[in-house]
């Protein structure tokens, strides 16, 4: 891990009205990092990724990307405009089920006059395999896909771009327990290959510790603990990371009651 910063969240606030959802938010991503970024639900994560992907309203502060502010600046106005890419949790709405996977995964280059229709086309077969999917896959349509094989294909398209950061929010919550684990693995080959840097929501704990080289916690719009993941899960700061961690599922029933226990005692103390 190196000690460059791809992108800076410098004092970051965002207010919906008089509801303040980003309060003084500082974050870090270096280059080919995964950042794990977890909290109730409501606690704003959505609100900074959304930030980052120049998709939702920035009211202060700066989001640095290689140098260059880029908050309130929307993807298309951006000079690198296809260098941060997302992946969403819902596969079947993210994808349009009607449209054939070569499409798909040609359409957002092509539309960025970032290749020719003919150039992007003989890239797809190559984007299916990054993803483990069958060459074939290219003439089939969206609709005909599982869960996971759908969420394979979204991230085929984020990597079509070939981008510096994913801003991937809460992208296996909809799969099956099976299912998530492989596509969680497929992120971690991806990132192995291609050097690209997450940005990981989550309210799952378990699943951004199995992903993360650093993990921010987030309350009620501010981040209340950043760090390396091995110290935030196993030394916390945070009472309430405290109670995140216990509240993250673990497959050992015995381990599961001990931490009930200790969830018990910390939050007669809270
Ligand atoms: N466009 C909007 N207009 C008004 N309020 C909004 C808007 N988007 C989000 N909010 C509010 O901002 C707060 C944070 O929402 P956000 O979706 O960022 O949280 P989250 O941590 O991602 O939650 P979840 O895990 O449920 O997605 C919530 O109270 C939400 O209602």
């Amino acid at each position: 891990m190196n000690d460059q910063i791809l992108v800076d969240c410098r004092n970051v606030n965002v207010h919906f009205g008089a509801h303040h959802v980003l309060k003084h938010v500082n974050l870090t991503i270096r280059p080919g990092e995964t950042v794990g970024l977890v909290g109730e639900s409501g606690s704003g994560k959505t609100t900074l990724g959304r930030a980052i992907l120049g998709i939702g309203p920035v009211s202060s502060g700066e989001i640095v990307f290689d140098g260059e502010n880029i908050a309130g600046v929307p993807p298309r106005a951006r000079q690198g405009q296809a260098a941060i890419q997302a992946v969403f949790q819902d596969p079947y709405s993210s994808l349009n089920p009607s449209m054939m996977i070569e499409d798909i995964l040609t359409e957002p280059i092509v539309a960025r006059g970032l290749a020719s229709r003919a150039d992007a086309s003989r890239q797809v077969r190559k984007l299916l395999d990054q993803v483990a999917l069958p060459s074939d896959a290219a003439e089939r349509f969206a609709r005909e896909f599982s869960g996971g094989q759908r969420q394979r294909i979204a991230i085929a398209r984020a990597l079509a771009l070939s981008p510096r950061l994913i801003v991937c929010d809460e992208p296996v919550s909809a799969l099956d327990l099976s299912t998530q684990s492989r596509v969680m693995d497929l992120f971690i080959e991806i990132q192995d290959r291609t050097g690209v840097a997450y940005l990981f929501v989550s309210h799952d704990l378990a699943a951004v510790r199995h992903i993360s080289h650093r993990v921010a916690v987030m309350r009620f719009g501010e981040i209340v603990e950043f760090g390396e993941c091995d110290q935030v899960t196993a030394r916390p700061a945070h009472d309430y990371t405290k109670r995140l961690l216990l509240a993250a599922p673990v497959a050992d029933p015995a381990r599961q009651a001990e931490r009930r226990a200790a969830f018990r005692a910390l939050a007669m103390t809270a």
